[in-house]
């Protein structure tokens, strides 16, 4: 089976609280909370630990509260690579609405890293390259880490032959997806940033998703949310459809999707299948708070119901 790291330069412990008709500039009154280690790469391995997969994971920590993810770690028996930095990690506000079905993120900075930090980091993915197939770079890059970061560490690793799948935003997203990593999955709002321009429908959300397969890049998942989630390879576009359950918090749920996609191929999974786990591993997660999964055979049962469509793809139509 293969073994698979992900990088989190910036993970953060969600203090998630639920406060039902949520509204901003009033008092609102919260009906319950709680803290989870999180962060993209730290929740993708916890929900493959989940699903049985093992896991490494890297980035940087802050010494002074790193208790919450070290427990995690030790639970669901994840490799610790994470290099400790002086200080906190950041907190990421969550504010869950279920009565409007709405989540709010406030996601802060994060540590800085020095330029020795870094290369102790660049090291260590190194080092992990020697066990690990898989490599998931995922999240916001926190200050003073070069934009160009995580396209410097893809180019390493496509050196190697190692699957890369990037998720991230902004700049750094901009960046890695020119070099080309194995899989990217964005969301909408992602996508528009990175084409520069509206996505309305799924003609012009595939349209978008196209532009950015090349050679390397084999795959493009685009999460769109309540719309569910469009899979687009050279050869074909699948749209798979949310599975109708109880949304608690979405906050992972692109996360949760990432782990199922590389569970899925990792297994030799054929397309298809592999977006009805991947969407069986977010409507897994969206039940509940924290990056936890409910148990191997619901979540195949779950993707058993998952519906996948073909949408006729529209080769060569955008840049002609
Ligand atoms: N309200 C919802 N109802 C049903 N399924 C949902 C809902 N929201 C998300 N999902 C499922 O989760 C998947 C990923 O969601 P989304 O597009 O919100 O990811 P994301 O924006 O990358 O999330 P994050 O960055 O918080 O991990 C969707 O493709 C869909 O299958
Ligand atoms: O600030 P980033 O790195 O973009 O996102 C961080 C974050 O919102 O992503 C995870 C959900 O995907 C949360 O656990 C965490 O708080």
């Amino acid at each position: 089976m293969s073994k698979i790291a992900t990088i989190t330069l910036n993970p953060a412990i969600d203090l998630t609280v639920r406060a039902d008709h949520f509204q901003t500039n009033t008092v609102n009154r919260g009906q319950e909370m709680q803290l989870d280690a999180g962060g993209k790469g730290v929740n993708v391995a916890s929900f493959l630990a989940d699903y049985g997969h093992a896991s490494a994971v890297t980035g940087f920590l802050g010494r002074d509260n790193a208790a919450i993810f070290e427990q995690l770690f030790a639970q669901k028996r994840i490799e610790d690579a994470f290099i400790r930095l002086p200080g906190q990690t950041r907190t990421g506000i969550k504010v869950i609405d279920e009565a409007q079905q709405q989540t709010t993120d406030i996601n802060m900075p994060g540590l800085q890293p020095s330029a020795s930090e870094i290369e102790q980091l660049h090291t260590r993915i190194q080092q992990l390259a020697k066990t690990c197939d898989w490599f998931v770079l995922a999240g916001h890059l926190p200050p003073g880490v070069p934009i160009t970061f995580y396209a410097t560490v893809i180019e390493q690793l496509k050196q190697q032959g190692k699957n890369i799948v990037l998720d991230s935003s902004q700049a750094a997203l901009r960046a890695g997806v020119q070099v080309g990593p194995t899989i990217i999955k964005p969301n909408i709002d992602e996508l528009q940033q990175l084409v520069e321009r509206p996505l309305h429908d799924e003609l012009s959300i595939e349209q978008g998703a196209r532009q950015l397969l090349r050679d390397t890049t084999q795959l493009v998942v685009v999460s769109m949310g309540e719309h569910g989630a469009m899979f687009v390879d050279q050869h074909t576009t699948l749209i798979a459809e949310p599975l109708a359950v109880n949304v608690k918090s979405t906050v992972g749920a692109g996360d949760a999707m990432v782990a199922g996609l590389i569970a899925g191929l990792s297994e030799g999974l054929p397309l298809t299948e592999c977006a009805r786990l991947a969407t069986a591993f977010s409507a897994g997660t969206i039940t509940r708070i924290g990056p936890h999964l409910p148990a191997q055979h619901i979540l195949r049962e779950y993707a058993q119901q998952v519906q996948v469509r073909t949408l006729q793809p529209t080769f060569g139509v955008v840049g002609e």
